[in-house]
């Protein structure tokens, strides 16, 4: 599995505002890269944090793309993952529409009233964790079922559990002309932070796009 952390950040690091809405960081030029790297993905996850912030569909926008895929003997789009320990997705949510199809990755305290009421054809249930979802049995399970490129697009909770469970291999953040601010915004990696052994990323790449850069970066093994 080839697991890409993409996200877009103000130049001071804010994934959103204080409010935790969704606010427009990229440019078109970006938003059209992001719909190609969704294109290549068997999958694209995010934390339930963000369904609830921003109630994102995960779709391909651009109609060559889905045709593309098609031509290739794959789904229109690629799969959408929820990391949801408690099946908090909302039933009216656009990620469990049957516009693709979705698989809730959630843990074993998940209500089942919860389940049921998320229950439809496209909705897959992956349970892994206790109390909240365990990520690398989550992710061994996709891949069970033939799921081998990933791309995540946040929130910043979901970013620095993959990075501390070792399963990012890249990332790619578009860092845009805005400041934003806020001790409470979200940041590109939240969760507890690291304290020591922080995770090395080498520089693949630095592209000038929209009015903002793009940087790309490995993660060491
Ligand atoms: N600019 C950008 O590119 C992007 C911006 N955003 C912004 O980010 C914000 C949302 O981010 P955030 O609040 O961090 O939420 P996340 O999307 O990162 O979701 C975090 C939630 O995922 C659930 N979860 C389950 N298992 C785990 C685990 N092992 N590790 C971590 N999380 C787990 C937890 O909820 P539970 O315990 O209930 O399961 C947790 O609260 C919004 O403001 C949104 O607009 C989001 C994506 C991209
Ligand atoms: N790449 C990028 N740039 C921004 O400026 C953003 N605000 C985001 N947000 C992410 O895109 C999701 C919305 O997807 P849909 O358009 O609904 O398909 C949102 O939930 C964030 O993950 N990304």
């Amino acid at each position: 599995m080839h697991v890409v952390v993409n996200a877009a950040m103000s130049a001071d690091g804010k994934l959103s505002s204080r409010r935790r809405e969704q606010i427009t960081i990229s440019g078109p030029e970006d938003f059209a890269r992001v719909d190609r790297l969704r294109a290549r993905s068997d999958a694209v996850v995010v934390g339930v944090g963000t369904v609830l912030a921003d109630d994102p569909h995960l779709t391909l926008d651009d109609p060559e793309l889905r045709e593309q895929r098609l031509e290739a003997g794959k789904s229109e789009h690629p799969a959408r993952v929820v990391v949801d320990s408690n099946a908090r997705t909302p039933t009216d949510a656009r990620i469990v529409d049957d516009a693709a199809a979705t698989y809730l990755l959630v843990s074993e305290s998940a209500r089942f009233d919860r389940r049921a009421e998320l229950a439809r054809p496209s909705v897959e249930f992956v349970t892994a964790g206790e109390g909240r979802v365990d990520l690398l049995r989550a992710f061994a399970s996709l891949q069970e079922r033939g799921i081998e490129e990933v791309m995540v697009e946040g929130g910043g909770e979901l970013i620095f559990s993959l990075v501390e469970s070792g399963l990012v291999d890249e990332l790619s953040v578009f860092v845009g002309p805005q400041l934003v601010g806020g001790r409470d915004a979200p940041t590109l990696a939240d969760g507890d932070g690291f304290v020591e052994n922080f995770p090395e990323l080498t520089l693949e790449d630095v592209e000038r796009m929209d009015d903002g850069v793009l940087l790309r970066w490995t993660l060491a093994e």
